[in-house]
């Protein structure tokens, strides 16, 4: 690829319009993946597609760090109920549990994922 990536030519400061239809409702980069015609993007600005794509990673960022929250608040609430009826605050079979999912999504470093975010969910009650 030799495009310089700080030329832009005028036909491409325009996006095509099923991009706009596409994105209409989702953040900037989101589903382009499954945008009828992905390969479109061959001819746009490149830093143009970069600078779209990377708002759609930060919003996926963004959203990933809203439910990583809102799993700490969840485990947290199993882990007070477990303790105030006798319980331990760990379960390691869940953990394992947990762990297993993980890896099987994501293999391991899938693994390495849910260990840091069990750290993050444990030891906060
Ligand atoms: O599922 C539970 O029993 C929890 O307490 C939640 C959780 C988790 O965050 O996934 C946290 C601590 C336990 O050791 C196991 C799992």
């Amino acid at each position: 690829m030799t495009t310089h990536l700080t030329t832009q030519r005028a036909s491409q400061a325009t996006p095509h319009p099923t991009e706009r239809s596409a994105t209409a409702s989702a953040p900037a980069g989101v589903g382009k993946l499954t945008d009828p015609a992905p390969d479109r993007t061959t001819d746009q600005d490149p830093e143009a597609v970069i600078a779209e794509a990377r708002a759609g990673i930060d919003a996926l960022d963004a959203e990933i760090v809203r439910l990583v929250r809102e799993r700490m608040a969840l485990s947290e609430r199993v882990q007070r109920t477990r303790m105030a009826n006798g319980g331990r605050r760990i379960n390691l079979a869940r953990e394992n549990a947990v762990l297993r999912r993980w890896r099987g999504e994501l293999g391991e470093p899938g693994t390495t994922l849910a260990m840091t975010l069990l750290e993050l969910c444990r030891g906060r009650v």
